[in-house]
């Protein structure tokens, strides 16, 4: 049986008396492109925010590749492979997408500090830079400023540089959150066409994007799993039609 590339078992979070995770046990396959879904205030950030160390979990565990993580650092996670983006944008608005995800590799490579001149001079990091921004469908728009493309090219370089520290699991927080339609199918394609050896888990509103894209849906309601399975199963439950998607959704 193949080891899940990132697995939580009973993990619980409280903030005080309120439960925000209830004993989630969650299974995020190898190569797997797996959606995390829910009503407003289910507990979906919370969950992510305890895969990647930012929460400690209240009592239960997270195993990544088979081996416990509960007890690393953030930065250990994501030396460990487990790789994030977040809902806010944080880029350097006047880097070109190849510089910051240069500065990504550097960071990686234990090279930080560099300045950005120096690391023009090194072609194992622009080589791998540019692959990584090739790697999500932004090779022209490599050399702008990173201010002058749209909301969602800026999210894909969001992706690049999480890419850069090299992650056998990507969580994606909202990846399409306040991107235009039109580019958000673009944004979430980039996603699935992502290398079989990373996993995605990823937190989506959009319920167009996550039943095209997602293998394996996850419902989470009031902090615990209300349904996990294919997203053919999840359509057609009617308690998850009644309780999340609404009686009348086709
Ligand atoms: N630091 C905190 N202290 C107290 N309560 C918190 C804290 N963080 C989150 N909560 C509560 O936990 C619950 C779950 O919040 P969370 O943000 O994880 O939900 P969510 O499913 O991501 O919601 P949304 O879809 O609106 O982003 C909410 O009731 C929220 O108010």
């Amino acid at each position: 049986m193949t080891v899940a590339a990132l697995q939580t078992r009973d993990l619980c979070k409280q903030f005080g008396a309120l439960k925000v995770t209830n004993a989630v046990s969650l299974v995020l396959k190898a190569g797997g492109r797996h959606a995390l879904i829910g009503p407003n205030g289910a507990g979906k950030s919370t969950l992510i925010n305890l895969l990647t160390g930012v929460l400690a979990p209240s009592s239960g565990s997270i195993l990544l590749e088979g081996e416990p993580i509960d007890r690393l650092s953030t930065d250990q996670r994501v030396a460990r492979g487990l790789g994030r983006t977040f809902q806010i944008n944080a880029l350097f608005p006047h880097l070109t997408p190849l510089e910051s995800i240069m500065l990504a590799v550097a960071r990686r490579r234990g090279r930080l500090g560099r300045p950005l001149q120096a690391l023009h001079r090194q072609p194992d990091t622009t080589d791998e830079a540019y692959e990584l921004a090739r790697s999500v469908g932004l090779d022209r728009d490599c050399l702008r400023r990173t201010a002058e493309l749209s909301y969602g090219r800026q999210r894909l370089v969001e992706i690049a540089l999480a890419l850069a520290g090299r992650p056998r699991v990507l969580l994606l927080d909202e990846p399409a959150a306040g991107v235009p339609a039109g580019e958000s199918f673009e944004l979430m394609q980039a996603i699935e066409s992502l290398p079989d050896q990373i996993a995605v888990l990823f937190i989506e509103h959009d319920m167009d994007l996550v039943f095209r894209f997602a293998d394996t849906i996850t419902v989470l309601v009031a902090g615990s799993v209300f349904r996990q399975g294919k997203p053919g199963e999840i359509a057609t439950d009617p308690e998850v039609r009644r309780i999340y998607l609404g009686d009348d959704r086709d």
